[in-house]
């Protein structure tokens, strides 16, 4: 391996590309198939890009005394120092002694002297005066956000939401690895066969306590393994599963899956149909390649026959469909996302408050526009993948005031989660089960 490649760099250069807008799964994808590197260096780079980005704020609080404010400091350089810090505090067994060496090295490959003696100067700083002391910051917001690595805004929408004992266990949990969980495809196999598959090919197997028909895995990939190739499971969060649950699906319905890519909920809708009971699930999204995801999705999990994927804007039903055409409708909406948090860990400091706002008007904008298509006594399921209750139950509320021929129905699930709720809306946080935050609710068209 020559030096620019050695796991530290590939991590410095994926996370330089994420501060830059790539998401940091897809980018560790391409960073670790175009390089053949070994399972412990995967491991590692892996380690390093998700450990810093989830640790960044806390990271940055720690250099900020050491670099000078009107420093300007190149994002590969900062990223470089980041990874350093990363690895002296939170990994115990990588020698000191390494991560200078590896940090110092890199500066001078990638840049000049200058950014070299930099490089070494801030670390050796580090080290002789130590770094401060986070529990000694005095506002307690700021101390949170710090310690936590999570905006102060996000912290004070949570603490408002949920309490302060609540968002504290939120925050606890965040950076914890995602856990892996598959839906067993009912059309072509049983949980049991499923289960006797993975564990013949040496996976940890664990049934569901979320949803019905799902395990959960130990981390080595399941797409890997011969049961999803063949088509008999798909890779979907617990949480995720939860609004097809609510949606009450029957053999004979016409189902419109309104913001469907890349098909997760498309393809559980469309294994409760009955095609010769012309069962059928229409699935939206807004671009072809979207859809063709879906398509090919739907042909792994042999329902290509009950599915009609299109590319339309769920905001511009109203010619392509007549009212009342369907018995369900399910609007898996366009998000924040921050439910996804441990598996996308820079969405926290990516999305604003004004983001928030700004989707709340376009999942308004979506359930607007479908809810004419569907059939009286109809049901609406309305779910995201966020935490924050302005996508969440302000959208139902809001909806349910503006549409009075809809009653909200309670969020039922199969199997029995811990529930005391005072709304029928179903709110999972990523500290409940250790699965991803989502939201579901569910209405009834009166008339
Ligand atoms: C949360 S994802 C859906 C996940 C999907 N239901 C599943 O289970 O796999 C939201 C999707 O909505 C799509 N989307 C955003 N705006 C849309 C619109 N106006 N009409 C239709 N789809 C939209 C996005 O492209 C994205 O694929």
């Amino acid at each position: 391996m020559t030096r620019n490649v050695t796991p530290r760099a590939l991590a410095v250069e994926a996370l330089t590309r994420v501060a830059n807008g790539a998401y940091s799964n897809l980018q560790l994808e391409q960073t670790l198939s175009s390089h053949n590197l070994s399972d412990v260096d995967r491991r590692f780079v892996t380690n390093l890009v998700y450990g810093t980005i989830q640790h960044q704020l806390t990271l940055e609080y720690y250099l900020e005394g050491f670099v000078k404010p009107n420093q300007k400091v190149l994002p590969w350089v900062k990223m470089t120092l980041l990874v350093a810090l990363y690895q002296e505090i939170y990994l115990d067994r990588v020698p000191k002694r390494a991560i200078f060496n590896e940090a110092i090295q890199l500066a001078k490959d990638r840049g000049h002297e200058g950014i070299r003696r930099f490089v070494t100067g801030v670390l050796h700083a580090m080290d002789r005066q130590g770094l401060p002391d986070v529990s000694k910051i005095k506002d307690p917001l700021k101390r949170l956000s710090i310690t936590y690595s999570v905006p102060e805004w996000l912290i004070t929408a949570l603490q408002e939401q949920v309490g302060e004992e609540k968002t504290i266990s939120i925050l606890e949990t965040i950076n914890q690895p995602a856990a892996q969980s598959v839906r067993v495809n009912p059309l072509v196999t049983t949980p049991e066969a499923v289960k006797q598959s993975l564990e013949s090919e040496g996976y940890e197997v664990m049934p569901s306590v979320v949803a019905a028909g799902a395990f959960r895995l130990d981390d080595h990939p399941a797409s890997e393994s011969r049961v999803f190739e063949d088509g008999k499971v798909t890779i979907q969060d617990e949480s995720a599963m939860l609004p097809v649950e609510a949606l009450q699906v029957r053999p004979g319905d016409q189902v419109l899956d309104a913001c469907a890519a890349p098909g997760g909920k498309t393809t559980q809708i469309a294994a409760l149909l009955d095609p010769h009971s012309g069962g059928k699930v229409t699935a939206l999204d807004l671009h072809e390649k979207k859809i063709q995801v879906i398509e090919r999705n739907a042909e792994r999990m042999h329902v290509a026959d009950r599915v009609d994927a299109m590319a339309l804007d769920a905001r511009k039903v109203d010619d392509k469909f007549k009212d009342g055409k369907f018995d369900r409708i399910l609007v898996d909406a366009p998000c924040s996302g921050l439910g996804l948090i441990r598996r996308k860990p820079e969405i926290r400091y990516e999305k604003t408050p004004q983001d928030i706002q700004q989707l709340q008007k376009v999942q308004l904008g979506i359930l607007d526009a479908v809810v004419p298509k569907l059939k009286a006594d109809g049901i609406l399921v309305y779910s995201t993948c966020t935490i924050l209750k302005t996508e969440n139950n302000e959208v139902a509320e809001r909806f349910l005031a503006e549409h009075p021929d809809f009653e909200a129905l309670r969020v039922t699930t199969k199997l029995n989660l811990k529930d005391d709720r005072t709304t029928d809306t179903l709110a999972i946080y990523p500290d409940d089960y250790d699965s991803d935050g989502f939201f579901v609710s569910a209405f009834r068209r009166k008339k």
